[in-house]
């Protein structure tokens, strides 16, 4: 089996458990308070800049240029798009300042940042994956269960639903085997180590935004 089906069933029950959180349901059905998903997506802009950042480095420490290109190419991508998503719901919304990073965005972007930093490049790749991977599987499952009707919350579902995303994820996922099968078992453990950690992250970036955790 490959690494990326392997390590996807690992994580299978985080997956299980973000699908049922209650920020994940009511953001299905339009029902989610905007209070938290403007902390949500306060957070959200700090995590992406400094998402891109480590894309960057992880660009800059590839091993040919092909590779190099894409993670520029996601950096960018993490940079533009997705900031053009965050300012129109900022408008829409009237928040505005730069918000103070708190304790669970804080451990995600120091988590990876450090890993893109100091770790082989293979474990660097596998942690940023499941924001790509998880994103992914959430927006195509709230499209699917998702009843007709308004929704305030659907630029955000389509974003992720979409099919050019689609293909950004196909790529990541692509390049993380291409490179657990040339390195070692150890290193191809700590890929996965590093992509559990990463999911569980997720996992507790929601959860403070539904519980609007601050330090
Ligand atoms: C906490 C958090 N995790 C993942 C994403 C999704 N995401 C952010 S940048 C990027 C790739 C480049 O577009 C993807 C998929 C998010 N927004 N916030």
């Amino acid at each position: 089996m490959s690494w990326s089906k392997d390590t996807w069933q690992t994580i299978s029950p985080i997956y299980n458990r973000i699908i049922k959180m209650p920020f994940i349901e009511e953001l299905m059905d339009g029902s989610l308070p905007l209070e938290k998903f403007q902390f949500y997506m306060s957070q959200d802009s700090a995590y992406l800049e400094n998402f891109g950042r480590a894309l960057a480095l992880i660009g800059a420490r590839a091993y040919d240029t092909q590779n190099m290109l894409t993670f520029l190419q996601f950096a960018e991508n993490a940079i533009i798009v997705e900031s053009a998503l965050h300012e129109s719901y900022f408008k829409e919304f009237g928040v505005s300042e730069k918000a103070i990073v708190q304790p669970a965005c804080h451990h995600y972007i120091n988590f990876l940042k450090s890993t893109a930093a100091l770790d082989n490049l293979e474990v660097a790749m596998a942690a940023v994956l499941p924001c790509f991977w998880i994103y992914k599987a959430v927006g195509d499952y709230i499209l699917e269960n998702q009843k007709d009707g308004e929704n305030t919350y659907q630029a955000w579902i389509d974003t992720y639903a979409g099919e050019e995303f689609g293909e950004a994820v196909t790529k990541a996922i692509q390049i993380c085997d291409e490179h657990a099968e040339k390195t070692t078992p150890q290193i191809r453990a700590r890929m996965t180590e590093a992509f559990v950690t990463a999911s569980n992250l997720e996992y507790h970036f929601w959860d403070a935004g539904y519980s609007l955790r601050t330090w």
